[in-house]
């Protein structure tokens, strides 16, 4: 068998067979066990120096089974953060437009991708996540040096090397649930490391390099 923390091409069908895994575990979660793992994970995310001191934070809103943010994004909104919610383009690349409150979110279907809620305001432009001091990104696994098994998309791998290319360095936080913080991702060359994930039992930072 191929070890699976390889660098290269063939990490891709790795990723997949992972991902359909990781994506099987969360269907099964009832609606009650979303709901309590969101109340946890908004208050360990809360916890955060990184997003205390945030001015502003990058943020996505969580659909169906993954790991709640709105009480987070809520939270963060009342304190004042400006919080930017990413709009899916064609591309799978992200513009931004920002949160205020629930009642500035449309549910939006992209082609026969996953529903998603994006804010009906202004259109910020893709460079605007660059002004954030703090970015939450999602995700189906991290591994113990940081790297992240994502959706698939690309959309941020996209935006982390937009970040690199403006040498932007927000601080890098994925949400996931405890059992998707995991010993090797499969990695190619152009993922990144976060620095810390917060599951709703705690905070798991990492050091780049491990
Ligand atoms: N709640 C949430 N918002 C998010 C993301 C996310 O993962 N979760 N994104 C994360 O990048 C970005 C949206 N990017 C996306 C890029 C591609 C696909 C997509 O092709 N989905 C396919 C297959 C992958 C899947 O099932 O997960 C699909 O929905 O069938 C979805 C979202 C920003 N907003
Ligand atoms: N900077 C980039 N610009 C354009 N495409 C990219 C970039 N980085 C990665 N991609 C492409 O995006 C696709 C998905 O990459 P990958 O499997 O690493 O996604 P992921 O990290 O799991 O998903 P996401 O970034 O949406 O969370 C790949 O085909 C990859 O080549």
């Amino acid at each position: 068998m191929r070890p699976v923390s390889h660098i290269g091409r063939a990490a891709e069908p790795d990723k997949q067979m992972l991902r359909r895994e990781f994506i099987a575990v969360r269907n099964r979660l009832t609606a009650d066990d979303v709901r309590e793992a969101a109340g946890a994970l908004a208050e360990r995310a809360l916890e955060l120096p990184e997003l205390a001191h945030a001015r502003t934070v990058a943020a996505y809103v969580s659909v169906g089974s993954e790991p709640g943010t709105l009480a987070l994004l809520d939270a963060l909104h009342a304190r004042g953060v400006r919080v930017l919610l990413p709009v899916l383009l064609p591309d799978n690349d992200l513009d931004w437009g920002s949160y205020a409150g629930e009642d500035s979110l449309a549910r939006v279907q992209h082609g026969g991708k996953m529903a998603l809620f994006e804010p009906t305001g202004t259109r910020l432009g893709p460079h605007t996540v660059t002004e954030a001091d703090a970015m939450l990104l999602p995700g189906l696994a991290v591994d113990t040096r940081g790297m992240r098994l994502g959706r698939g998309g690309g959309s941020y791998d996209r935006v982390l090397a937009r970040l690199e290319r403006t040498d932007a360095h927000p601080a890098l936080v994925v949400l996931l649930y405890d059992s998707e913080v995991v010993e090797r991702v499969p990695v190619q060359a152009h993922d990144q490391a976060v620095h810390a994930a917060v599951t709703p039992s705690g905070v798991h930072r990492f050091r780049r390099g491990a």
